[in-house]
C-alpha cells in the first residue's frame, strides 16, 4: 500500500532517485537515496575532514544567527552530500561558527510577505534539510554551543545525538572568556503565533515522548540545558565541571576544524562531540546503520508520503492576513530587542 503512495508523492527534485524498493532493504543504499543534487553557496556551511578519525564537521555559517534560508538549506544538504561520498567518513559533528548560537530556526524574513515562486521551494529546502540529516547514514552528533529554538531545534533532533553547552559565568565556550550565556532549546513556534509542522512535532514526540512533547508544543517551551536533558531533548550537557578535556581530543580537532573556527578546538561541547563522533565512527556502519533504520525509515517513509501536502499546507498558512501580522510583529519585536543591546 505504502509504496505507491510513496512514489508518487516523493518531490520531483530531490527525491528521484528514492524508489520505493529502496526504502524496503535494509543496507546503506537506503540512506544514500536520500541525498538531494541542490547547489549551494559554500561559505554559507564551512567543513572538512578527519580521515584518519573517520571524522567530519560541518558548521553552520551565516551570521547573525544562522538562521535557515533557502541558501543555507541547500548549503547544507550539498556539504552532507559531499561528506557522505567519502567512504573513510563515518560521523559528522554539526556544529555553528557562532559560539552563542546553533541556528535560530526559520529565517522569519523569508516568510514575511513572501514571494510565491520562492515560499514553496524554501519550505521544500527545509523537508530536505531533515530528510538528509535524519536519514542519513552518518551518524551526526549534534553540537550545541548556542540557541537552538524551532527549527534549530529541529537540526539538532534530526541528530544520532546532541551534546549541549550547559552555561555559565566567565565560561570558556571557544577558549574566550565571555559573559554568562545560558542557551535555550525547543520548538517554540506557538509564540510566535505559528504551529510546528506535524513531521517537525512528531519527531519531538519521537525524541521526549507523547505528554512531555504535548505539553512543549502547546506552550512552546524553550527548555535551558539541564531541563533539556531530564527531558530527554539532549543527551548531554558539557559545563566546565563535568568534563576534562584531553590533548590527544584537542589535537585531533586542530586537524579537523576549519582555520576561521580553529580556535573551538578549545570548547568542551566540540571536544565532547569528537569524542561521541570518534565512538560512533568505530562501530560497524552496516550495523549501525541497519540499527538507525529501524528506529527512523517509517517516520521518513510518513514523512516524505506528505510532502508536497505539507508544503502547500505550509504556504496557504503563512500566506494568512493574522498569521502575516504575527510574524510582522515578531520581527518588529525582534529587531529592537537587539538594537536595545
Ligand atoms: C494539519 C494541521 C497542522 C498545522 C501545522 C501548521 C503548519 C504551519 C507551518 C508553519 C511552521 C513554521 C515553522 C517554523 C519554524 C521556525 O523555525 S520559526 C523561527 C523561530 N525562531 C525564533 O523564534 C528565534 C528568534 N530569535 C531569537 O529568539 C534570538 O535571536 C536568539 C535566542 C536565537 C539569539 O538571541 P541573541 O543572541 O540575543 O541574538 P539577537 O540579538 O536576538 O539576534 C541577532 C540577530 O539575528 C536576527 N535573528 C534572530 N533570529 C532570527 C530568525 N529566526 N530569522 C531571522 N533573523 C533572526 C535578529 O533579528 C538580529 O539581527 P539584527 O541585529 O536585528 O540585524
Amino acid at each position: 500500500m505504502a509504496a505507491p503512495l510513496l512514489s508518487s508523492l516523493c518531490c520531483r527534485h530531490s527525491l528521484r532517485h528514492c524508489s520505493p524498493r529502496r526504502f524496503a532493504r535494509n543496507d546503506l543504499s537506503f540512506f544514500r537515496s536520500l541525498s538531494t543534487s541542490i547547489s549551494s553557496e559554500k561559505s554559507l556551511v564551512l567543513s572538512h575532514v578527519n580521515e584518519d578519525a573517520g571524522v567530519a564537521i560541518l558548521a553552520m555559517n551565516r551570521p547573525p544567527a544562522n538562521s535557515l534560508s533557502l541558501e543555507l538549506n541547500e548549503a547544507i544538504c550539498t556539504s552532507l552530500k559531499e561528506i557522505d561520498t567519502n567512504p573513510k567518513i563515518q560521523s559528522v559533528i554539526l556544529a555553528s561558527t557562532n559560539p552563542t548560537i546553533f541556528s535560530a530556526g526559520l529565517d522569519v524574513t523569508e516568510l514575511i510577505s513572501p514571494d510565491d515562486q520562492r515560499l514553496p521551494k524554501f519550505w521544500n529546502s527545509l523537508q530536505q534539510v531533515y530528510i538528509d540529516l535524519y536519514g542519513s547514514r552518518l551518524a551526526i552528533i549534534a553540537a550545541i554551543q548556542g540557541h537552538a529554538p524551532a527549527a534549530g531545534c529541529m537540526l539538532a533532533m534530526a541528530c544520532d545525538y546532541r551534546i549541549m553547552y550547559g552555561g555559565g559565568e566567565g565560561s570558556t565556550v571557544d577558549g574566550r572568556k565571555r559573559k554568562s550565556h545560558i542557551p535555550t532549546i525547543g520548538l517554540n513556534e506557538t509564540q510566535l503565533g505559528i504551529a510546528a509542522p506535524p513531521w517537525m512535532g512528531q519527531l519531538l514526540v519521537r525524541t521526549i515522548g507523547f505528554r512531555p512533547a504535548e505539553r512543549a508544543l502547546a506552550l512552546g517551551t524553550l527548555f535551558p540545558p539541564m531541563e533539556a536533558l531530564i527531558e530527554g531533548l539532549v543527551d548531554d550537557v558539557i559545563t566546565e565541571e563535568s568534563f576534562s578535556p584531553s590533548a590527544d581530543t584537542i589535537h585531533a580537532l586542530e586537524k579537523l576544524l576549519p582555520d576561521p573556527i580553529r580556535n573551538q578546538a578549545l570548547s568542551l561541547v566540540m571536544q565532547k562531540a569528537f569524542q561521541e563522533a570518534e565512538l560512533y565512527a568505530k562501530i560497524s556502519p552496516q550495523a549501525r546503520v541497519a540499527s538507525k533504520l529501524v528506529t527512523r525509515s517509517e517516520s521518513l517513509k510518513d514523512m516524505i508520503a506528505s510532502r508536497e501536502a505539507d508544503t502547500e499546507y505550509f504556504c496557504s498558512f503563512i500566506c494568512q492576513d493574522t498569521v502575516q501580522k504575527n510574524l510582522k510583529k515578531y520581527v518588529e519585536a525582534l529587531k529592537k530587542k537587539s538594537k536595545s543591546k
